[in-house]
């Protein structure tokens, strides 16, 4: 995996954040097991509560064109390090509780989880297995 190619692109997703109330701008890149690469930014509203964040952008614009698996994700914010938030690390979890999670300030200055250290025992799909009739 080309984990500087992977913060390249969160960087420059990162550019099209519409953040208008925050102006804290977020980019994420989320590479799937088939390779492929999707990114996404934060998108805000006036009535602040749709916000989404950039790494659901990411992840819903791969789960729509038919993806299901995340390898990694890079996620880059206007400063330091941005973690991503519960909901986020939720959405994460129903497309791979192993996935790779890169927190980068730059493409040499990053630092990588295993998912589970940011969402240690987690409820997931596997949960509800036995409730499907
Ligand atoms: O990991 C994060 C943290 C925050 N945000 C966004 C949501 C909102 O637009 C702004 C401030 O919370 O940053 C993300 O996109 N990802
Ligand atoms: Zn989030």
């Amino acid at each position: 995996m080309d984990k500087k190619e992977l913060i390249k692109k969160a960087f420059e997703a990162k550019e099209n954040a519409y953040v208008p109330y925050s102006n804290f701008h977020v980019g994420a890149a989320v590479l799937m097991e088939d390779g492929s690469i999707y990114t996404g930014c934060n998108i805000e509203s006036a009535s602040y509560t749709p916000t989404n964040c950039a790494e659901r952008t990411a992840i819903f614009k791969a789960v729509s064109e038919g993806k299901r698996k995340i390898k990694a994700i890079a996620i880059v914010g206007d400063s330091g390090y941005t973690y991503p938030c519960g909901v986020c690390r939720q959405v994460i979890r129903e497309f791979n509780s192993d996935a790779i999670v890169i927190i980068a300030k730059s493409e040499d200055e990053y630092k990588e989880y295993t998912f589970k250290e940011l969402l240690p025992y987690s409820f997931g799909p596997e949960d509800l297995e036995n409730t499907r009739k």
